[in-house]
C-alpha cells in the first residue's frame, strides 16, 4: 500500500491512502536517510509504502519505504548533536502573509524568508492581508512591494480575511496542492485559514519556550484535507522557518534576480560587493535591482541576522 503521512506522534504515524483510508502505522526496523542526521526518519508529507497487518482484529500498518522527497523543511537543534528535525516534506507552496502595519512586516524579513524557501526549493506566494484596514498610503506601499516582488517572479495576492476579499482566488491557488501559511504573529494566519475553511480547528498556538530558544523540542506537524481538494500543513514550527546554513557564495543564488545575472559578473565566485565588473552592482546602479533587496542581501551576507533569531522570528 502507498499513502501520505498526515500526522506523526513519535512512534506512530497516521497514513492516508489515495482512497482516503487511514492507517496507524509503525516503522519497520531502522531507517537511514542519506545525508541527513535527523531525529525523525519520517515526517508529515512523506509518501510511504507500508504493509497491513491484523492482530486481534486491530489493523495497523508497517512502513517499509519512503519515496524520495520533493523538498523538506528542517529545524536545527542548537545543541552539540547537530541533529535536525524534519518538520514537513513535499510542500507545494508557502503563503507568506504580510501586513503593512499592525504588525509591520519589514522587507528584510520578507527577503530572509524568501532566501530560505528558495534554498528549500519551495514556491512562495506573497499574501497581503488586512487590505480592508489600509489607508491610501498603505495601499501605495502594497502596490510598490507587489511591483518589486512580481518583477522577480513571485506571485502576489491582496486579501482580507475579515471581508473575504479575494479568498476565492486564494482557494483557487490552493487547489490540488499542499500549502503552508507563514508570517509574523498577528498577521492573520489563523483568521485567514478560518475564512478559507471555517470548520478547521488548527492548533497553531503551541510554541513552547524551549522552542523559542531554538532548543530541540517536539513539534507536531499535521496535514489536513480541506473540503475543496486542497491540503494544508500546520505546525507551530512553520511560523518561523529555521535559518538554513549556507555558504556566502550561495546566498546570491537564492536571490533570483541576482542569480540571473551571475554569469555576467567578471568573477564566477563574485559576492556582488567589492568586486569590479559586477553585473549585479551595475544593475543596481541602473535601478534594475531593488535597493531594498540588495540591502537585505548585504545583511544576510554579513550574518546580520540577529533579529531573525529572536522570538519574533520564531513566531
Ligand atoms: N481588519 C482585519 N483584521 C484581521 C484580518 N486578518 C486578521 N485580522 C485580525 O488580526 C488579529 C490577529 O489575527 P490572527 O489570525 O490571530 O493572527 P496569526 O497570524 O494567526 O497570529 P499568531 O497565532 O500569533 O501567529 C486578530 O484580531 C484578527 O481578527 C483582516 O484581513 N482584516
Ligand atoms: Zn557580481
Amino acid at each position: 500500500m502507498t499513502g501520505i503521512v498526515y500526522k506523526s506522534t513519535g512512534s506512530w504515524y497516521t497514513v492516508k491512502t489515495e482512497l482516503g483510508v487511514v492507517y496507524d502505522c509503525r516503522i519497520k526496523g531502522k531507517f537511514r536517510l542519506q545525508g541527513i542526521k535527523s531525529t525523525n526518519p519520517i515526517a508529515v508529507g512523506d509518501v510511504v509504502g507500508f504493509d497491513v497487518e491484523t492482530l486481534d482484529n486491530v489493523t495497523t500498518g508497517v512502513i517499509h519505504t519512503i519515496h524520495d522527497r520533493e523538498n523538506y523543511i528542517v529545524r536545527k537543534s542548537v545543541n552539540l548533536s547537530k541533529q535536525t528535525h524534519i518538520i514537513a516534506s513535499n510542500i507545494d507552496q508557502v503563503f507568506l502573509l504580510i501586513t503593512i502595519n499592525n504588525p509591520p512586516t519589514l522587507t528584510s524579513f520578507i527577503d530572509r524568508f524568501l532566501v530560505t524557501t528558495q534554498a528549500y526549493g519551495i514556491k512562495t506566494v506573497l499574501v497581503f492581508n488586512k487590505m480592508d484596514t489600509y489607508e491610501e498610503d498603505n495601499v501605495m506601499e502594497v502596490k510598490y512591494l507587489e511591483s518589486v516582488y512580481r518583477k522577480i517572479g513571485y506571485e502576489c495576492i491582496e486579501v482580507s480575511a475579515v471581508t473575504g476579499q479575494n479568498i476565492d482566488q486564494l482557494k483557487r491557488l490552493m487547489l490540488n496542492k499542499t500549502s503552508m501559511f507563514a508570517g509574523h504573529s498577528g498577521v492573520g494566519k489563523s483568521t485567514l485559514v478560518n475564512a478559507i475553511e471555517p470548520n478547521l480547528d488548527l492548533k497553531t498556538k503551541e510554541i513552547s519556550m524551549q522552542h523559542m530558544q531554538g532548543q530541540h523540542t517536539t513539534t507536531f506537524a499535521e496535514m489536513y484535507d480541506l473540503s475543496f481538494d486542497a491540503k494544508i500543513i500546520d505546525t507551530p514550527g512553520i511560523k518561523g522557518f529555521g535559518v538554513v546554513d549556507m555558504d556566502k557564495e550561495e546566498i546570491g543564488d537564492y536571490f533570483p534576480e541576482f542569480f540571473a545575472l551571475k554569469q555576467e559578473c567578471k568573477f564566477n565566485n563574485c559576492l556582488h560587493v567589492e568586486e569590479p565588473k559586477c553585473a549585479v552592482k551595475d544593475a543596481l546602479d541602473r535601478d534594475e535591482i531593488s535597493f531594498s533587496r540588495y540591502r537585505s542581501y548585504l545583511q544576510i551576507l554579513e550574518g546580520d541576522d540577529e533579529h531573525y533569531r529572536t522570538e519574533e522570528w520564531m513566531k
